[in-house]
């Protein structure tokens, strides 16, 4: 990264893709834990476009259903698609702050229409493969990669007026630990490269790392990293809605970000599932602006 390279930041205090409240106040979470002084000192040109705004409708559509709150996700998912767009075109580096994981249908909408061959690291406990008819629990939090690779409701792979938005041989899935009967399918049908738990344990995470940054860097011409902190072992990382134990470390989460900063590969991040209310002492924002920080180069000398 030069000096003075210029980060726009996006806040979607979104948490209508699952069900437990707080997630929504994830932006500010982030921001109060120092986000934006970090950059500046870091040497970035900071650019705060704020949070999205979401209009909660005390009964939302969809409620007990297969999708729930499905008009509320597919309007926060066009605004945020167009406020990217303008983000990228502007030549920021977008930095979304989620909100739940749903999220990223809308910023993979803004960021994928400007490459011709987006690739996605998707670090998470999660696979997010689900669609309607897979999902265990109606939560659109649990879809958004699929709704990437073009699967599920038409109204939510359409958002930005074009699908799909990612090839499933782009897309690397980095933790994961916790994956449905219809995920694991999928996952086997459309050969998508996942690093469990299982790899990072055995390889360790150097391997891993280098061998999901070499694979990306011969064939994508941009890199999105979707990061949801449940990736990380709840011990380090306990403010989130869907914990699952045996997860990354604080250490290795590290390592992992300052890989993918020394290989330049990054062009644009999200960092979601940020949930304050379920946190300790904000431990959960202040380990995401942390892994900020070492994505964007910072170094410990
Ligand atoms: N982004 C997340 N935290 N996703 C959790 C998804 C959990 C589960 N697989 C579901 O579909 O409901
Ligand atoms: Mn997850
Ligand atoms: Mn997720």
């Amino acid at each position: 990264m030069g000096e003075q390279k210029k980060i726009s930041i996006v806040g979607v205090p979104m948490d209508l893709g699952q069900i437990r409240r707080g997630v929504d106040m994830g932006p500010s979470a982030m921001r109060y834990a120092g986000l934006i002084e970090g950059l500046k000192n870091q040497g970035f040109q900071v650019v705060d476009y704020g949070d999205i705004t979401i209009h909660r409708s005390t009964n939302g559509t969809n409620q007990e259903q297969k999708l729930r709150n499905l008009q509320e996700v597919i309007k926060v998912s066009e605004q945020l698609c167009s406020e990217l767009d303008e983000a990228i075109q502007k030549r920021g580096f977008p930095l979304v702050l989620g909100g739940d994981h749903s999220i990223s249908i809308g910023s993979i909408a803004g960021i994928a229409k400007h490459y011709k061959n987006l690739g996605v690291i998707w670090y998470d406990a999660h696979a997010d493969l689900n669609t309607a008819e897979t999902s265990p629990s109606g939560n659109i939090h649990g879809m958004p990669l699929a709704i990437n690779l073009g699967l599920g409701h038409k109204l939510l792979t359409n958002i930005g007026g074009y699908s799909p938005k990612v090839k499933p041989e782009n897309i690397i899935i980095i933790g994961a630990r916790s994956i449905d009967d219809g995920e694991r399918r999928l996952i086997k049908e459309k050969g998508i490269t996942v690093f469990t738990m299982h790899e990072i344990d055995r390889r360790g995470m150097t391997a891993v790392m280098e061998e999901a940054i070499d694979y990306l860097a011969k064939r994508t011409d941009g890199v999105h990293l979707s990061f949801d902190l449940d990736a990380i072992d709840p011990i380090y990382a306990p403010g989130v809605g869907t914990p699952v134990f045996g997860g990354v470390t604080y250490r290795e989460s590290h390592l992992a970000m300052e890989l993918l900063a020394e290989s330049e590969l990054i062009t644009s991040a999200e960092f979601v599932e940020v949930n304050p209310i379920l946190d300790d002492k904000n431990t959960t924002a202040d380990v995401a602006i942390e892994l900020v920080a070492s994505l964007l180069g910072k170094q410990l000398l």
